[in-house]
């Protein structure tokens, strides 16, 4: 219980500044990863996934910036802001804390051998012109105090461990003549060279065909017990969180929604969004009904729903929803103490909300969920 977490993020906000407006990306989540876990970010295209990956590694480009919160790792300040007292008058405003690590520190310390990230696309990580074995070797070489043949073996050895066969032949090879899924191999192996604590993969097999996906997502498995090390899994499929995470973090327009460990995710779900998802995919434990994609679109990033972000789509939505932003709160009758490991369920809806904001008395709300018609009318009202 009392285990502090590896990686803590907290009210994190990105956002980016472009001609038609601030992009809420990320707006103020905050999430744990404890060591060795297998955390999964999960939600819809757009919800900000993968500018919340970028955001801890402090890679998000101009004309993103991020503007407040704080991410710690093993004790070390990878982002934080605190408010200035203004001068009289002036609004207070954010300054980066004098412990937050410079952009070098980032680099020689925390980047690749720390924290790795893995990307979707391996041809982005993969230098086309140079052999996958020189590049894990130079990998290697740059971040361990390995000489070059030292290196050299280690390299064939990540290969080995990687499951691809073959790795002294497949040394001397270039990127092309890798298919998608040992190309991604490649970079786990290249993500597990320096033996970080942690590894950020951002839909890594999302564009791997199930078999091979399948395959990917086994060795991760079997990796992470043998190394220990802690995953941040960013994925938009339920199936696949099903499959290797231990916790999620539920993600909907730029808010961590839902977060819980992933047997109370499908088997207690407290968000109507994450129910939508959940209905959105196919369950092998549930053998009857359709399958209900998700019905709306999700709104914009620049002028998000206000109160709670999902109103405009959720099927439960009552008037209160449009007008009351919920919290990430512990859920109501849950288990405050959390599961075995003290890890808290909680879900920002105020159905759940332990302070009463006056959901059983508000109207429901017509939206894209309910087509228009009212939540509980009779025949009357579908005539
Ligand atoms: N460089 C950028 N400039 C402007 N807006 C951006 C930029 N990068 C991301 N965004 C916006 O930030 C929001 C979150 O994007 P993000 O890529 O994190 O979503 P995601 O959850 O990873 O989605 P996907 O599943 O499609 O990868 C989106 O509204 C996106 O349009
Ligand atoms: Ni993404």
């Amino acid at each position: 219980m009392s285990e502090e977490p590896l990686l803590k993020v907290e009210n994190l906000k990105t956002q980016f500044f472009t001609e038609d407006g601030t992009v809420r990306a990320v707006d103020g989540i905050s999430f744990e990863v404890y060591e060795g876990e297998l955390v999964g970010l999960v939600g819809e295209s757009g919800a900000g996934k993968s500018v919340a990956a970028l955001s801890v590694m402090r890679l998000i480009d101009s004309p993103g910036v991020i503007v407040d919160g704080e991410v710690t790792f093993k004790g070390k300040t990878l982002v934080g802001y605190e408010e200035t007292t203004g001068e009289p008058g002036e609004p207070p405003e954010l300054v980066e804390r004098e412990e937050m690590l410079t952009e070098e520190e980032m680099r020689t310390q925390i980047r690749g051998r720390e924290i790795a990230i893995i990307f979707q696309d391996p041809m982005e990580s993969l230098n086309p012109v140079f052999t996958v074995g020189s590049q894990l070797r130079e990998f290697i070489e740059l971040n361990r105090d390995l000489s070059g043949t030292e290196a050299r073996a280690e390299a064939v050895q990540m290969l080995r461990e990687v499951g691809i066969p073959e790795p002294e032949k497949r040394y001397e090879q270039y990127p092309h003549q890798f298919s998608g899924g040992m190309r991604q191999r490649v970079l786990i192996a290249m993500a597990l060279a320096c033996e970080p604590s942690l590894i950020i993969a951002d839909e890594p097999t999302t564009a791997l065909d199930v078999t091979v996906e399948g395959q990917i997502l086994d060795l991760v498995e079997e990796l992470q017990r043998k190394y220990d090390t802690a995953f941040v899994w960013v994925t938009h499929d339920m199936g696949v969180v099903a499959e290797i995470c231990d916790r999620v973090n539920v993600m909907y327009l730029g808010e961590v929604i839902e977060q819980a460990n992933v047997e109370e995710l499908f088997y207690d779900t407290k968000h109507p969004y994450t129910e939508a998802l959940l209905a959105s995919m196919p369950r092998p434990d549930r053998t009857t009904g359709e399958l209900n994609p998700i019905r709306g679109v999700m709104p914009e990033a620049i002028n998000p729903p206000s109160g709670c972000r999902f109103h405009s789509r959720c099927p439960d939505a009552r008037e209160v929803c449009r007008r009351v932003h919920p919290d990430l709160r512990a859920i109501e009758n849950g288990d405050h103490d959390g599961d075995e490991n003290g890890r808290v369920h909680r879900a920002a809806c105020v159905k759940h909300d332990a302070f009463d904001v006056g959901y059983p008395e508000s109207e429901p709300l017509e939206n894209e969920a309910t087509g228009g018609f009212e939540v509980g009318l009779t025949q009357e009202g579908s005539r």
